[in-house]
C-alpha cells in the first residue's frame, strides 16, 4: 500500500469535494479509489478534483473531475474553487487557468478570499445537452415525475454547462418535493443518454432564486455550482430573471453573472476541511497528523 499522494478535504458551499494532488505522477485516480473513498465517512466526497501536471502550454494544470460513483464530469464549479484556494494558498498566485475534457477554465481568487470561475459560455442544442431526441426549443421541454395527470415535477429548461442539467421550476418552496426520490428517475431517464443533473428551482426575485440539485454519480448534495449556473441561465433564457442572481443553494448562496460576451461566472467561498495522504490506486489513507514532515 502506497499513500504517496497528497490530498486536501475541502468542501464549496458544503459540496463536499477532494482535492487530490497528482502533479508528478502518470497514473489516474481510479473508479475504484473513489468509490473506497467515498466508502469512508470521514473522506465521503461528492467530487474529487485530481490536479494533474499541464497538458497544454499556458494551462497551470490539467484537472479531471471525478464523481462518488467513480464516473468521469465535464464540470464542477464548487471543486474548482477549492482547486484555487489549495493552489493559491501554496504559490500565493491569485489567477489560474485549468484544462479539463470539457476546455480551457479561468479561475480567480479575490482579496476577500471569494473566488470566481469563469464556467463558460451555456449551450442550449439539444444535441449540446445531449438529449436523446430533437427538441427544437429548449427553454422548456417535455418530461415529468410523479402521477401521469397530476405531475409534481414538469416541463424542466435544459442546458449544457459542459455537464448536462436539467431544472425544473417549481413555486413552493424546494425543500418540500421529494428529489431523493424523483432525483435518480430523472437522472437516468431515457431522455438523458450521458444521464443529467437535476435541480429544482424556485424564483424569488428578479435577481434571486431557491435551488436544490440531485447530482449525476453523485446524489443530493448541499451545492451544485454547475447547476446554479444552468439554472441562472436558464431563469434569465426564460424571463424569470435577469443576468446576474444570487442562487441560494442549501449550503448558502452563489453569486451567478451571466455576461453579455456570454460567459457566465459563478462567485463563492471555498473552505479547507483536513489533509492527507492517499493510495490513487485502492483510496487507503491516512490523516495528515501534526507536524508531519
Ligand atoms: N458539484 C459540481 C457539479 C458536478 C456535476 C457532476 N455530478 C456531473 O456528473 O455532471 C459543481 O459544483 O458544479
Amino acid at each position: 500500500m502506497a499513500l504517496e499522494a497528497a490530498f486536501a478535504k475541502m468542501n464549496g458551499l458544503g459540496n463536499a469535494i477532494i482535492v487530490a494532488d497528482m502533479r508528478g505522477r502518470a497514473d489516474r485516480v481510479t473508479p475504484e479509489a473513489a468509490r473506497a473513498l467515498n466508502a469512508d465517512p470521514a473522506t465521503r466526497f461528492d467530487q474529487i478534483m485530481a490536479i494533474h501536471d499541464p497538458r497544454l502550454a499556458g494551462t497551470h494544470n490539467y484537472i479531471e473531475i471525478i464523481n462518488s460513483d467513480g464516473s468521469q464530469a465535464q464540470a464542477c464549479g464548487n471543486g474548482t474553487r477549492c482547486v484555487v484556494q489549495a493552489l493559491a494558498a501554496e504559490t500565493g498566485e491569485k489567477v489560474f487557468t485549468f484544462q479539463t475534457i470539457a476546455g480551457i477554465l479561468n479561475a480567480e481568487e479575490h482579496e476577500d478570499g471569494l473566488i470566481s470561475v469563469d464556467m463558460g459560455k451555456p449551450r442550449f442544442g439539444w444535441q449540446d445537452i445531449p438529449l436523446a431526441e430533437e427538441f427544437r426549443d429548449t427553454r422548456m421541454i417535455e418530461l415529468q415525475a410523479g402521477p401521469i395527470d397530476a405531475p409534481v415535477l414538469h416541463s424542466p429548461s435544459v442546458a449544457s454547462m459542459g455537464n448536462p442539467h436539467a431544472i425544473f421550476w417549481v413555486e413552493r418552496d424546494v425543500n418540500v418535493y421529494d428529489l431523493e426520490r424523483f432525483g435518480p428517475l430523472l437522472e437516468n431517464h431515457p431522455i438523458f443518454p450521458e444521464r443529467a443533473n437535476i435541480s429544482i428551482a424556485q424564483v424569488t426575485a428578479e435577481n434571486a432564486l431557491n435551488l436544490r440539485t440531485w447530482e449525476r454519480g453523485a446524489g443530493l448534495t448541499l451545492a451544485c455550482g454547475s447547476a446554479a449556473c444552468a439554472a441562472a441561465v436558464s431563469a434569465a433564457r426564460t424571463g424569470r430573471t435577469g443576468r446576474h442572481v444570487t442562487v441560494t443553494v442549501p449550503g448558502g448562496p452563489l453569486d451567478i453573472l451571466w455576461r453579455e460576451d456570454d460567459h457566465v461566472i459563478m462567485t463563492g467561498p471555498a473552505e479547507w476541511e483536513f489533509s492527507g495522504r492517499f493510495d490513487p490506486a485502492t483510496g487507503a489513507w491516512e490523516r495528515e497528523t501534526e507536524g508531519a514532515a
